[in-house]
């Protein structure tokens, strides 16, 4: 039998009736000592009289509309871990919980050994220490605690305050940005600052799988399930058991495909192609895209439940042109980390880090990066001045089309910057392959050579 002081106790507050009762009895027998109630004002009431271990709290119920539970058991009883379960998940509470310090997120229906595995988890994690972020609001911890994150500006610190407080969750983690923002850099600070971190970090590229071998490479495959399949084979899946899965360009998976991920996903087993029994898996997922899979989902493209499962907390990465200054601290970054010769340039000139701020690079930090690492070749002297840069950023052009220059400027000036815009949208997106570029804008190889060559644009810079 169990000491007495070494039972944990666990407040369960849920507004629905079946799940309060089932899971309360579920937590007993599994050893545990509850306390059930049915809004948070109880709640409340309970945790200023009794001692408890963990809070397992619904979202929406009588009481918590404005995360009051959260906001007060935080601030008045930080050392007990909060975690939330809920059968509505919204973006901007699921956020707001992060930011908060809550423990873990779970999505209903909830497995119970899911739920017991999450307790135990987190029950051994906090120890009786806070949840709560030591680094948060503090600017100079923050960045160093993710030192390959050069940031800080706002907009950038907020993030990595979500960043720090999702690592320690187990749930999954929704990226978005423009392309170049550094979303695999913030999915690897997340799995590195987590307790997965010893373990992989698997990256699957959904552009880069085709087709018809994503189920195989995904999910692996027995020997004989299909020609070629000459032994069994390991899916990625497999290969990522207590790491991070990473699902980069999340936007471009295929509807069928959509719907075995999901089942991966919601089951917590996958199948091998050929095989018939699911095999369990622990993985977290972080997806990346640079789709709004919002008006994707709207369009029929993107299936809603994976959405929500994938999704749980959504991260919006700012684009470069978005984050202040710190276009000028990855500027001295990249030119001390890409710096390999003696004699090259050690600083930029005045006008340069100017024309740096002004720009609007479409292509943000990888844009950013490329140009420096070019310039750092290709420059003589000590100092990088304006001849030195490429020719977008040589030109003094208003980035931003629509905002500065309607009124200032004649139509076709307007016009002739909005194309301007638009190839070096396409480039980035294609990596400077200028053919995929000209298929997209749907003109020839010819065509887009003529227009690259009017703007005095070099595929080149757009390359990895
Ligand atoms: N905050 C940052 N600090 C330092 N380097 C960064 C930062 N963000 C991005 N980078 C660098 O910029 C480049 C692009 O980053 P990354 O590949 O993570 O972007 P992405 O948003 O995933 O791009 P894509 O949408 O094209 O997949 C990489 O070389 C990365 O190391």
């Amino acid at each position: 039998m169990q000491a007495i002081d070494t039972i944990k106790r666990i407040l369960v507050a849920d507004d629905e009736p079946l799940f309060l009762i089932t899971t309360g009895e579920l937590l007993k027998k599994a050893g545990f000592e509850c306390r059930c109630v049915s809004d948070a004002k109880t709640a409340l009431k309970y945790l200023a009289e009794e001692r408890f271990d963990l809070i397992l709290s619904d979202l929406n119920m009588p009481g918590n509309l404005k995360l009051e539970l959260l906001q007060e058991g935080r601030d008045k009883w930080p050392d007990v871990p909060l975690v939330v379960v809920t059968g509505v998940p919204s973006l901007p509470t699921a956020i707001e919980s992060v930011r908060l310090g809550i423990a873990d997120y779970l999505l209903k229906p909830v497995k119970f050994n899911d739920l017991i595995a999450c307790i135990q988890r987190v029950l051994e994690r906090s120890g009786g220490t806070s949840q709560r972020s030591e680094l948060r609001g503090d600017r100079n911890a923050l960045s160093e605690a993710f030192p390959e994150v050069i940031a800080q500006s706002d907009s950038m610190l907020e993030v990595l305050e979500v960043i720090d407080r999702v690592a320690l969750t187990n749930t999954n983690v929704l990226i978005t940005g423009e392309s170049g923002t550094g979303k695999e850099v913030v999915a690897r600070a997340i799995h590195d600052r987590s307790s997965r971190g010893d373990y992989p970090f698997q990256v699957i590229d959904c552009t880069a799988i085709p087709e018809n071998l994503f189920e195989s490479i995904v999910f692996g495959h027995r020997k004989g399930s299909f020609t070629g399949a000459v032994a069994d084979q390991e899916g990625l899946l497999g290969r990522s058991q207590k790491g991070t899965v990473f699902f980069d360009e999340l936007g471009e998976l295929l509807l069928p495909l959509q719907a075995k991920l999901l089942r991966a996903v919601q089951e917590r087993a996958y199948t091998p192609v050929g095989a018939t029994t699911p095999i369990p898996f622990d993985a977290r997922f972080i997806c990346a895209t640079n789709r709004n899979l919002e008006s994707e989902i709207m369009a029929g493209r993107f299936r809603r439940d994976l959405f929500y499962r994938l999704g749980v907390i959504h991260l919006e990465l700012p684009a470069l042109r978005e984050r202040g200054d710190d276009v000028i601290l990855l500027a001295h970054h990249f030119l001390k980390s890409l710096w390999v010769r003696d004699g090259g340039p050690t600083r930029f000139s005045a006008e340069v880090l100017e024309r740096f701020r002004e720009y609007d690079w479409p292509g943000n930090i990888r844009e950013l990066r490329n140009v420096i690492e070019r310039t750092i070749t290709l420059t003589q002297r000590d100092q990088i001045e304006i001849e030195d840069l490429p020719k977008p950023l040589r030109e003094k052009r208003p980035g931003r089309v629509v905002e500065t220059v309607v009124g200032e400027v004649s139509r076709e000036a307007a016009l002739d910057n909005a194309d301007y815009k638009y190839l070096t949208l396409l480039l980035t997106k294609f990596n400077g392959n200028v053919s995929l570029a000209a298929e997209q804008a749907g003109v020839s190889r010819q065509g887009i050579h003529k227009l690259l060559k009017k703007h005095g644009i070099l595929a080149a810079d757009f390359r990895e």
